[in-house]
């Protein structure tokens, strides 16, 4: 059998992430080589991401190259995926979701505790769940926009630009700056991203049902699956990408059963919406638009036509 090609984007986190696709694979005894593919996200470093137009800016190129059958399979971050794909193109496993939660990092030791309304910090971030989320629980702290690759961002916070960094555990995980993090933050104010925390492996339907099959077998991890179906469903409904403040995260509460929490926050932190439904694992999808129509209902519709006006 030939190698399983698997496109990734260059950035150390995304090589990171195909590395531990590649090594679930060879664990199977499943040859495999790594392609790597330069995307208009990576490129463009100084323009934020809501400006670019968030839908799919990681996922295109690597699609483009899965349609090619340049690629077998491609690996994303499941927080960039967006919550729809174009046709003919399919997600065909979730790795086990590790700690979901955000962190604050800081190469500051001594950075005062940032829940005292006291504190003049600024935290850089360039996610705007993050900043209306600091903006309803926090207001006393400033915000500003970093963004590239984890090292650039960590040196523009040496460099100044901030006093630390909110960023996904996950990610500041993968890339090893374990020792940099200053705080665990609770998932009950900053409710994770749809997603995060999980690596999704996407396929095109050019791919043969027999490795599909196999690469599922060997990448899908079920429970992470169910969750992430549930939470993805709950975005799908908002049409929410990285540049509305949306947030989600199912678990299981037994060993049959799902909760999902989430919801939305204006731009500005003024409101917010928090709802939860739970249900049995067969019923993810479920869940998941259950959840959205309740958060509509109790007033993220019109939370969400303010963000839209916004960001037209
Ligand atoms: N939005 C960028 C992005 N996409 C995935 C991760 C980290 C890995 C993950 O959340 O699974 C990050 C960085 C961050 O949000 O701090």
């Amino acid at each position: 059998m030939k190698p399983i090609r698997i496109g990734t984007r260059g950035s150390k986190l995304a090589l990171y992430q195909a590395n531990h696709v590649a090594d679930l694979l060879s664990l199977q005894g499943l040859e495999y080589e790594i392609v790597t593919i330069d995307t208009k996200g990576d490129k463009i470093l100084d323009v934020s991401i809501s400006k670019i137009g968030s839908k799919g800016v990681f996922t295109e190129e690597l699609e483009d190259q899965l349609k090619s059958g340049a690629i077998d399979i491609a690996v994303h971050s499941a927080k960039d995926l967006p919550s729809r794909l174009p046709d003919g193109f399919e997600i065909i496993a979730f790795t086990e979701r590790e700690k979901v939660n955000d962190v604050i990092i800081s190469h500051k030791k001594d950075l005062p505790d940032f829940t005292d309304s006291q504190s003049r910090l600024v935290f850089g971030t360039s996610s705007t769940r993050r900043v209306a989320t600091l903006l309803h629980y926090y207001p006393h702290i400033k915000t500003t926009e970093v963004r590239g690759n984890l090292q650039t961002r960590i040196s523009k916070m040496e460099n100044g630009a901030c006093d630390a960094l909110l960023l996904a555990y996950a990610g500041v995980h993968r890339m090893g700056y374990d020792h940099m993090i200053i705080k665990e933050l609770p998932l009950e104010t900053f409710t994770p991203a749809v997603g995060q925390g999980s690596i999704a492996v996407e396929a095109s339907d050019r791919l043969a049902p027999d490795l599909r099959k196999e690469i599922t077998r060997v990448v899908h991890h079920p429970a992470t699956g169910y969750c992430l179906e549930a939470e993805r469903s709950f975005l799908k409904v908002l049409e929410g990408g990285c540049s509305i403040p949306v947030f989600a995260l199912a678990q299981f509460s037994s060993d049959t059963k799902i909760t999902l929490k989430g919801g939305i926050i204006s731009l500005d932190g003024k409101k917010i919406i928090s709802e939860q439904v739970s249900d049995s694992l067969e019923e993810a999808r479920s869940i998941g638009q259950a959840l959205a129509e309740s958060v509509l209902a109790k007033g993220g519709d019109s939370i969400l036509k303010e963000i839209r006006k916004h960001i037209k």
